[in-house]
């Protein structure tokens, strides 16, 4: 599929001198929904803000549907939409005048029926009259929504989207997310929470100290999440996993006492059985047996520590 988002060596320092943005490369797939998790201060916001025109970059290129935003700022920022962290309303401002107006800001034409449909979309044709500091916090959430959406964008931006949002309209939001997909739009969002990338980006990314550690399938991350550890913990510790057992893959834990297992939970056969036979006929006698299985945020906390030391 084609990119309609192509990041390339971007870097930012701020005034100071401090670098945010350490050369990010990153392709964007056309329909795509890509998570981009990474500790506070990992330059997240930056790299949102430098793609959409807000903060200029130091070096690199960003090209949105083929225009480069420095050069062809008008063409390429016309094709994003970005939803804010903060929430910036006008309190006195009815809803649907609030999302009238971003539509105005890019010199789009009047288009009611477009407008009806995206307040319908998320929920707030019911609230078009009322003023926004009426709204509940999940409410005002989806007009940024609405607004960011009314200049119909090809390349939606979501800034940590359900930051502070209860659980249940953080599932309302995956849903309207998931819309928004099937109508054609990209999705970028930047989260703390590792559970909304699991339930809602095709892709997800890691980001930390204004570099990008890892972009991946996020089917692939979820057959990483599919391998479990099955722990036998010994009643004596051994110097050397015993060559009997060498066919079983086994690791030995640091302390000796415990012969670690990784397996795959998918699989039709774990190997366990076997295992735990092989172990009493090489005369280990077993204290207890206790399984694990690693997450997305085992991975996630692996690679930012990794990037600390
Ligand atoms: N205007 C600025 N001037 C100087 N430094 C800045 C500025 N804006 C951000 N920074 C610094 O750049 C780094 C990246 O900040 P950024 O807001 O992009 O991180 P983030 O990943 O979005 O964090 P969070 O998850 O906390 O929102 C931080 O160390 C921050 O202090």
């Amino acid at each position: 599929m084609a990119a309609i988002l192509t990041i390339s060596d971007l870097r930012k320092s701020y005034e100071g001198g401090f670098e945010a943005l350490k050369g990010v490369s990153l392709d964007i797939d056309e329909g795509e929904i890509l998570a981009l998790l990474g500790p506070n201060g990992a330059g997240k916001t930056t790299l949102i803000s430098t793609v959409c025109g807000i903060t200029t970059p130091t070096s690199g290129s960003v090209k949105v549907g083929g225009h480069c935003i420095l050069t062809d700022f008008r063409a390429a920022r016309a094709l994003i939409g970005l939803v804010p962290q903060e929430i910036n309303l006008e309190p006195f401002e009815k809803v649907i005048n609030s999302v009238r107006f971003s539509r105005g800001l890019f010199g789009k034409p009047r288009n009611e029926p477009l407008i009806e449909d995206i307040l319908k979309k998320l929920s707030l044709w019911d609230k078009r009259n009322a003023q926004v500091k009426e709204l509940s916090g999940g409410m005002k959430r989806r007009v940024l929504i609405a607004k960011a959406l009314a200049h119909e964008p090809r390349v939606l931006f979501l800034d940590e989207p359900t930051a502070g949002v209860d659980v249940e309209l953080r599932k309302d939001m995956w849903d309207v997310v998931r819309e928004l997909k099937g109508n054609g739009v990209t999705i970028i969002l930047t989260t703390h929470y590792i559970e909304e990338a699991e339930a809602i980006a095709d892709r997800v990314g890691v980001i930390a100290d204004g570099q990008i550690l890892l972009v991946k399938d996020k089917d692939e991350l979820m057959a990483q999440l599919g391998k479990k550890q099955l722990c036998v913990h010994l009643s004596a510790p051994i110097t050397e996993v015993p060559a009997s057992l060498a066919e079983h893959d086994l690791a030995l834990s640091e302390a000796g006492d415990a012969l670690i297992y990784t397996y795959d939970t998918k699989a039709d056969r774990t190997g366990i059985t076997a295992l735990l036979n092989d172990v009493a006929s090489a005369g280990l006698v077993l204290a207890d047996v206790s399984t694990r299985q690693s997450s997305l945020e085992d991975i996630f906390v692996g690679l930012v520590s990794g990037e600390k030391s």
